[in-house]
């Protein structure tokens, strides 16, 4: 393992592991700052996410590829959830002065992988010494045609509720791994390298999506917060979470209610969305629910009804 003694080599290491180059690059990474076009008649969409060490990540349950890739994932994520096409990502890291720099070069290639899946580019970033911690912050910036961002508070009474995949198996892995436990590769990579819903989302702002958010503090927080965005009341239907049966034979032996994970767990990146009654559910997605007029989140087992709480994570809840 080598020590960092370089900033300027270490950058030049680490971005040559990304796609930096594009049709729609006028200038790269290298500069004081990137320029990158946009396509006409779109309008550009912006976000940015933190991770941080022994709060979103820690060196026992995640490697530096993982994490690399989880970086540029959560991000785009965001972009997915509306309905936006990516162009690329800056990242900012902190770095204590113990970091190795084979860990980056790993962090850098799973952020590339990621990158080139989701073809998307690495267009810049800053790199600093940190006294307390690693911290890793990615922007990323993406675009959707003027006008058709589908946001979190346009869901109409009629509306069905959709899901683009099961919730509750990456909390389940991030237990297991926490506890020192080896979950099976495609557990660990619920947990570790979630796939960000892109082309889900494209799909669903096509179809005409009223609302749309992605799940990184948990089902009932992303739900309940279109809810009320929305000024509308959202009824989950109990039957229509086909996999709880599974997600409990999984998690019942480690003394885990699937319930909890489903609906608090967080970190899933799938996508929740409102699709009005006239447009189709498409194949491989779950239709939970219904948006009706009133206020609040609800789980229904036919015509009964029983409010559900909206808390999800909370990064000072617990202070
Ligand atoms: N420190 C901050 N300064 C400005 N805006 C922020 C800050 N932290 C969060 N936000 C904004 O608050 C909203 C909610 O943030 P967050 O819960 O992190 O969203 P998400 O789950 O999509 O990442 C987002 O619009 C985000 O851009
Ligand atoms: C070491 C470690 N501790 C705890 C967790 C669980 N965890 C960390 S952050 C988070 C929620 C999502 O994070 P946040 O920063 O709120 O994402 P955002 O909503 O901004 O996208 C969860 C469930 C984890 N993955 N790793
Ligand atoms: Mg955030």
């Amino acid at each position: 393992m080598t020590a960092i003694r370089d900033e300027f080599a270490l950058i030049r290491d680490i971005a040559a592991l990304c796609p930096t180059q594009g049709a729609a690059v006028r200038v790269p990474l290298n500069d004081d700052a990137a320029v990158v076009a946009i396509p006409p008649k779109t309008e550009l969409v912006v976000t940015t996410d933190t991770l941080t060490e022994g709060v979103h990540f820690s060196a026992q349950t995640i490697t530096f590829q993982e994490l690399g890739w989880k970086l540029a994932a959560v991000n785009l994520s965001d972009l997915a959830a509306m309905g936006a096409q990516p162009l690329g990502i800056v990242v900012a890291l902190a770095l204590p002065q113990t970091t190795q720099k084979e860990d980056m070069i790993s962090l850098y290639r799973g952020l590339g992988e990621c990158l080139r899946t989701y073809d998307a580019l690495l267009l810049g970033g800053d790199t600093v010494h940190s006294r307390h911690g690693m911290t890793l912050t990615a922007t990323a910036l993406g675009y959707v045609p003027c006008g058709q961002a589908v946001t979190r508070s346009g869901a109409q009474p009629g509306d069905r509720i959709v899901l683009t995949g099961p919730t509750g198996y990456a909390a389940l892995a991030y237990h297991l791994l926490a506890r020192g436990m080896s979950p099976e590769a495609s557990l660990r990579a619920f947990q570790n390298t979630p796939r960000p819903q892109l082309a889900k989302g494209k799909l669903l702002r096509e179809l005409g999506a009223t609302a749309m958010n992605d799940i990184s503090d948990g089902l009932a927080f992303a739900l309940g917060d279109m809810a009320k965005q929305s000024e509308a009341r959202f009824e989950v239907e109990q039957s229509a979470l086909t996999w709880q049966s599974d997600l409990a034979q999984r998690s019942d032996s480690h003394a885990l209610r699937a319930e909890d994970l489903i609906w608090y767990g967080g970190e899933d990146f799938e996508l929740v969305a409102t699709l009005p009654a006239t447009s189709p559910v498409p194949q491989g997605m779950y239709e939970i629910g219904r948006v009706t007029k009133g206020s609040g989140l609800f789980i229904c087992d036919g015509d009964t009804c029983h409010a559900l709480q909206v808390t999800g994570y909370n990064h000072f809840g617990g202070i």
